[in-house]
């Protein structure tokens, strides 16, 4: 069986600082597939971000470390490739949106000339994609061709536009072209919408919904906002304190979430409010990374804890369809009713 696009194993991840390190990741593990939208999903501080941006290898190290875990792209491990083969690597298979699109957009350069320099370095390392002819202007057609699908009207003369003459939800739909000019077969989109008004966040995740029906370009979606991945993913990983306590298809996990977390995140979705501060219904606070507690890191503010929970970190068992749980004593269906 081929591998999955991507598969992350046993991933764990130390920042050092100042007091000693932080074990920010504790053997995160999760796959996606070609055409999955994969939502990455927990409270603020649970390592949403460093796990995104270690695929990309993105982590400055120091004061990163990585004491063991691999990262697959189609079976190859990014991480014993060198910083030279990572870059042909980003942009060309592996695209990056992030949160904010008004420090990802260079504001003294026009649009048309950020695209163009997209496609120039993805084609440096896929000269496909540019065609046999002279790079510049076909870069430019690409730039203008996926500034168009994205929804930009009068694209080929809105290259000449500067960032400050787009709104924020069209400056987003530039990054979003700019993340696919390469062609990437992995999209790692960091809370991509969470700076626009609502209306614009339904536009950009409906397009990129689109994008990856037409393309099957397996993609991250990095998001605290259980609304967004009930609407856009077709998977989940729910984490929590740098581990994945649950995962598996969208509907599967929402309709019969069985960690404990899971079922808190989900409590909270009226407010919307999984960003900061304490959820509703659960007592307590996200661990001290500095210090985090043995065994299962959720058992301190688990209402299901027992002595062996704190003893170690529960194994992933299969409990449905591609529906996997880190937990000693899920909750059961029948717990449900
Ligand atoms: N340079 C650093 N040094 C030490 N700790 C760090 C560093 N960068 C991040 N961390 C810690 O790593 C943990 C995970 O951070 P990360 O940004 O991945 O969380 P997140 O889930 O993406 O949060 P948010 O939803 O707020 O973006 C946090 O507790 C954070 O404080």
């Amino acid at each position: 069986m081929a591998p999955p696009l991507l598969e992350i194993r046993d991933l764990h991840l130390r920042m050092t600082t100042s007091d000693g390190p932080a074990h920010v990741l504790n053997g995160v593990g999760l796959s996606v597939a070609r055409g999955e939208i994969l939502g990455l999903v927990g409270e603020s501080g649970c390592g949403k971000s460093l796990t995104g941006l270690s695929v990309s290898r993105l982590v400055p190290s120091p004061p990163a470390h990585y004491p063991s875990g691999e990262i697959r792209l189609d079976g190859q491990d990014l991480m014993t490739l060198s910083e030279r083969r990572m870059r042909a690597l980003r942009g060309r298979r592996i695209g990056m949106i992030f949160q904010d699109p008004g420090t990802n957009l260079n504001p003294t350069m026009r649009i048309g000339d950020q695209l163009v320099d997209a496609a120039l370095a993805a084609g440096r390392h896929a000269p496909d994609l540019l065609g046999p002819g002279p790079a510049r202007p076909a870069a430019r057609a690409l730039a203008a061709d996926m500034l168009e699908r994205v929804g930009i009207a009068s694209a080929r003369q809105r290259l000449n536009a500067w960032p400050h003459e787009f709104s924020g939800g069209m400056r987003q739909r530039v990054l979003i072209a700019m993340a696919l000019i390469g062609r990437p077969d992995l999209l790692i989109a960091d809370e991509p919408t969470t700076a626009l008004d609502v209306s614009v966040q339904a536009q950009i995740l409906t397009l990129l919904r689109g994008m990856v029906a037409d393309r099957g370009l397996g993609v991250i979606l990095i998001t605290h906002n259980m609304g967004v991945v009930a609407q856009t993913c077709s998977h989940v990983a729910v984490m929590y304190a740098g581990n994945v306590v649950e995962t598996g298809p969208v509907a599967e996990v929402l309709e019969h979430p069985a960690h404990p977390y899971t079922r808190a995140l989900m409590a909270a979705i009226p407010g919307r409010n999984t960003r900061r501060g304490t959820l509703k219904g659960l007592p307590g606070t996200v661990p001290d990374l500095m210090a985090p507690p043995p065994g299962c890191r959720f058992a301190p503010r688990c209402p299901r804890a027992k002595a062996a929970c704190r003893a170690a970190l529960p194994a992933t068992r299969r409990i449905g369809p591609g529906h996997e749980v880190a937990c000693l004593d899920p909750v059961a269906e029948a717990a449900d009713a």
